[in-house]
């Protein structure tokens, strides 16, 4: 069938009309229904919409229906008795033979990280506070950890409160009374357990930034930093239009490398006793190498001394630090990573019976010379105590448990989970091909890998409470986010949502082609995806546009519906209009392992621009492109290797359309640059390298550049700092689009449009 021809103002129009996604989706307690989240047409509103599995009927909650459901994340506790949930920021307990529903809080404060004890009872945080929740004993708090000294320690006396006492029988005597009543508060509180256990105290300079408490409620783990520690200028981005009239700054983020990250520490309280101890990591394997220290040196810097800085991971959803303790809750573990990227360690703790003396064991250690992925850095314990973990220290991300592989190959896992019963591990794989994610299941004994769904574009998924089913989230090229269930074990799946458009529905879209390019410049196989006509006139040549995906580490070559749906829609369009298109992950994309994403280590824009030149040679050869009408755009790092594929190969790409586009590494942010290119005081050479905007003066083809001016992500000031290296340079063939009320992502339907019909007539002037 013929693709339905699109419009730019369809294509740019709010994606309503495609119909919205699900969101977020999750069991109810009784694994009939399946709940689920979505967009409201025309607003940032999202519903809640109940699916029942078995007849598929949805039905849109009311406040009263969302007040009996369960809240999304539900964990369970090991005999699969109860599940507990926050929903609404309070903590609830669904009691799973019954149905009943406990409200456990309802406060005004935000609860979260609910955990079960093996013996069933739940903690849980409320703000920075602790709690614990048994059945039928209501809930207790736990002493919050405090910094400064311990009013219970006797403070060491200096020479001249000696003298004082020793001169003074009233002053003694003073003292020895609040030492009597401070005694005897101790002894009754030990003696009482009904009364609350003490705060214990962190002594020093330092302010904590989280806590994890243990599920029995005996130990708790705090992670500090040293307080007021200098966490950099922040960039003042003013916003232009506004309802005041004025020109209203706005605050947002640092810059790479001006202040480094602060060290963290982390200690190990004993609840019921109220102390703290610090937990030294100069032990690590590695720690006190310094991987940089020849660019130091190089540098003119001073060496480093002692062990190299660290911060402990966080969960990502800034919900506190990514902690996991036994069931038991006698041994924590935790992941720490070195400040320079350079290192990753999980990091146990078995406190039990050796407070006084425990120490860190470094379960596992993950080095990488570029630096370690911020993906794949799942782990936790089996209900026997096992630790197991994702590692992608064979060059592609796998599951361990306590070292063994459980699985292997050049392929990825992500996204793990583990049954109740502790037996058979789940996770999201591509193996078939690096841009088809299923869903995949591997026994904890080993053995074989085994795909549950043939859906290609497995997103997440959630096993049902009953553990007879699990829930999937999919996508297509052409299919936003939808759910289906499957058995446990695997078999046909049952779509129980579709949320497009029957507008959406009824068109033919172009199918990508999905294309295995070799590289000749030793990287192996380059995947794409080709849109081009069903049927190619004999000896004509089609002018060729490259689409360059952004953000570096992401996948647009997959068989999941793409971030990029807009872009594309106009693919769609310019097919339609007599061109090509060709969209490639290049060296840095995800899904393709280590290597591929490390490869742009302190030159970016470099085997990049090679894998689009050899792209470029594969269509000319492979698809009647014409190599003298060929041209390249994308947004964020799409306009950066837009600016590079220009100022690096100029004449190859007659004309380009640079996106929120970065020209100047130095001025992009620390967590996301510092890892590939170090920092601008340690590494100038790698900036020097890696920024376009050190190449302007090799500019020659036709350039659009786009930016929305209140950016904060890549700052509209990085096209400003270009545009004024181009006017000093007397360049011509340039122009400057603003949109003064976007950010990086548009928002609005006429800057989609404004935007898109400008890259369209610079194609359509220079490459036809
Ligand atoms: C300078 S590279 C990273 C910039 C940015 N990072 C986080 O937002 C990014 O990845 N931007 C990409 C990805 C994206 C895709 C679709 C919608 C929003 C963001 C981009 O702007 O294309």
């Amino acid at each position: 069938q013929d693709p339905t021809p699109v419009t730019l103002e369809q294509a740019m129009a709010n994606p309503d009309w495609i119909g919205r996604p699900v969101e977020s989706a999750w069991w109810s307690w009784d694994s009939r229904t399946v709940n689920y989240t979505q967009q409201r047409t025309d607003s940032n509103v999202r519903d809640q919409f109940q699916v029942e599995q078995e007849s598929r009927g949805t039905r849109k909650l009311t406040g009263a229906q969302r007040a009996e459901i369960d809240g999304a994340y539900p964990v369970s506790d090991t005999q699969g008795a109860r599940m507990a949930f926050v929903r609404n920021g309070d903590v609830f307990v669904r009691e799973l033979s019954s149905g009943r529903l406990i409200q456990v809080t309802r406060s005004v404060t935000e609860e979260a990280s609910p955990q079960w004890s093996a013996d069933g009872q739940l903690v849980y945080r409320s703000g920075k506070d602790w709690f614990v929740w048994r059945p039928n004993a209501g809930v207790t708090a736990i002493a919050p950890v405090k910094v400064g000294k311990d009013p219970a320690v006797e403070p060491k006396r200096d020479t001249l409160q000696q003298q004082q006492l020793a001169l003074f029988k009233t002053l003694r005597d003073d003292v020895a009374r609040k030492q009597a009543a401070a005694a005897q508060s101790r002894d009754w509180r030990a003696e009482d357990p009904t009364q609350a256990s003490p705060s214990a105290y962190i002594d020093g300079n330092f302010e904590i930034q989280s806590t994890s408490l243990s599920p029995n409620g005996r130990w708790m783990l705090a992670i500090t930093q040293e307080k007021g520690a200098d966490t950099g200028r922040e960039t003042n981005t003013p916003k232009w239009i506004t309802e005041t009239g004025y020109t209203e700054p706005e605050s947002s983020r640092t810059l790479v490398g001006r202040t480094d990250p602060v060290n963290q520490q982390v200690w190990l309280v004993d609840v019921q006793a109220g102390k703290a101890r610090q937990i030294a990591l100069d032990g690590l394997p590695g720690i006190q190498v310094d991987p940089l220290k020849d660019l130091r040196a190089k540098a003119g810097k001073d060496p480093l001394k002692g062990s190299r800085a660290v911060r402990i991971q966080t969960d990502g959803d800034d919900s506190g630090t990514a902690v996991h303790w036994t069931a038991g809750g006698d041994e924590v573990a935790f992941m720490v990573r070195a400040v320079d990227n350079k290192d990753r360690w999980i990091v146990s703790l078995a406190p039990k019976g050796k407070f006084d003396s425990v120490a860190a064991v470094s379960r596992h250690r993950l080095t990488d010379p570029a630096w370690i992925n911020w993906n794949f850095n799942d782990f936790g314990y089996t209900p026997d105590n096992r630790l197991w973990y994702l590692s992608e220290q064979s060059g592609y991300s796998h599951l361990y448990l306590e070292g063994k592989a459980l699985t292997s190959g050049r392929w990825e896992a992500s996204d793990v989970t583990l049954d109740r019963a502790g037996k058979q591990f789940f996770f999201v794989c591509n193996r078939a091909n690096p841009g088809t994610y299923e869903l995949c299941t591997v026994n904890r004994d080993g053995g074989s890998v085994r795909e549950l769904t043939s859906l290609k574009g497995v997103e997440g998924y959630a096993i049902a409470p009953n553990q007879q089913r699990i829930l999937v989230r999919y996508s297509g090229s052409y299919l936003p986010t939808q759910v289906a269930t499957i058995p446990l074990n695997g078999g046909q799946a049952t779509a129980l949502t579709d949320t497009r458009s029957p507008e959406f529905k009824s068109r033919t879209w172009i199918q990508p082609e999905y294309v295995q390019i070799p590289s000749k410049h030793g990287a192996g196989t380059i995947w794409g995806k080709f849109y081009g006509p069903a049927k190619y006139e004999a000896g004509r040549k089609y002018p060729i546009v490259f689409f360059v995906h952004g953000a570096g580490y992401l996948q647009n070559v997959s068989q999941r519906y793409p971030a990029y749906f807009r872009e594309q829609m106009f693919h769609n369009l310019l097919v339609e209009r007599g061109y090509v298109v060709m969209d490639i992950d290049y060296r840095a994309s995800e899904g393709y392992g280590r290597d591929w994403r490390t490869a742009i280590y302190r030159q970016m824009g470099h085997p990049e621009l090679e894998d689009h030149l050899d792209a470029l040679d594969w269509v000319v050869a492979n698809k009647q492109g014409d190599k003298d009408k060929a041209g390249i755009y994308g947004g964020s790092y799409g306009g950066f290797m837009t600016f590079m594929a220009l100022m690096r190969a100029p004449g190859t790409f007659k004309a380009g359309a640079a996106l929120r586009p970065v020209a100047d590494w130095a001025q992009y942010n620390h967590e996301y640059t510092s890892n590939i290119l170090n920092t601008p005081e340690l590494d100038p050479e790698a900036y020097r390298k890696s920024s376009p905007i050190y190449y302007a003066d090799q500019l020659q083809d036709r350039l659009l550049i786009a930016h929305g001016m209140i950016d904060d992500n890549v700052f509209y000031r990085d096209s400003v700092m270009l545009a004024q290296r181009l006017i000093e340079l007397r360049k011509t063939r340039w122009e400057l689009a603003s949109y003064p009320m976007e950010r990086h992502g548009f928002v609005n339907s006429d800057s989609w449009y404004d935007e898109y019909r400008r890259i369209y007539e610079l194609f359509e002037t220079e490459l036809k």
